[in-house]
């Protein structure tokens, strides 16, 4: 997987997506692809942010990671979103950037991205399936190719078994030695199939 250019894109508020995103990164690293770890931009009042202290909290910590450029999805082979959900869909801060997208989906340099999405809630059934369906949406219309996890691996069960993607219960400490081995197996996954595309691709 050496030639696979991966792009782990995060949004998180209080830390369990950046977590699992990183989680993501460790395991692409892991299997030799070049891999970009990015967070999407805050878009929220600093007034809503100071409210929440672990809000605030997670971004004074994670104020150097890079944030994500619209040109990371062109540069990238495979791309991993982790996000939470929000009332069973995405988060602004995540559509907002998808919103800067349509230049490059115009010119048609989405297509083929091989893709995969994960996500959380605070409650086991709070919307982890719509919200990673409401991800795949767009995906779809960028062309992309989507890697569900499914039941690709026996991992997958221990994890929750949700087969759209790895979900956890929000909250670092929920994020259990099963959660991360689906995620490693995701992400396993989706760069063996972005290496078989781009091979094909490239013939
Ligand atoms: C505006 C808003 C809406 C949310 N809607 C739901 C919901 O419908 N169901 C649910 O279980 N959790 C819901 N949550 C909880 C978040 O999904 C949870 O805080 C998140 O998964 C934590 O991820 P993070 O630590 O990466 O920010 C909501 C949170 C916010 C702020």
């Amino acid at each position: 997987m050496k030639d696979v250019k991966l792009a782990v894109i995060y949004y998180s508020s209080t830390g369990t997506n950046h977590q699992m995103a990183k989680w993501a990164a460790e395991a692409g690293e892991e299997a030799g692809a070049e891999v970009k770890f990015l967070k999407i931009k805050e878009t929220a009042p600093q007034e809503a942010i100071n409210e929440n202290e672990d809000w605030k909290k997670h971004i004074e910590a994670t104020q150097d990671v890079q944030t994500a450029a619209v040109d990371d999805l062109e540069w990238a082979d495979a791309i991993i979103f982790s996000a939470p959900t929000r009332y069973g869909s995405l988060p602004s801060q995540v559509q907002s950037y998808f919103d800067m997208t349509g230049g490059l989906w115009f010119q048609g340099k989405l297509v083929n991205k091989v893709v995969s999405g994960m996500t959380s809630a605070q409650n086991p059934h709070g919307g982890q399936e719509s919200t990673l369906l409401a991800l795949y949406k767009t995906m779809f219309h960028w062309g992309a190719i989507a890697v569900p996890p499914a039941y690709t691996n026996e991992v997958m069960f221990a994890a929750g078994g949700n087969p759209y993607g790895v979900s956890a219960d929000a909250g670092k400490d929920n994020l259990n030695q099963e959660i991360h081995k689906a995620i490693k197996h995701q992400t396993k996954r989706t760069l063996e199939l972005a290496g078989y595309i781009k091979t094909g691709l490239n013939k």
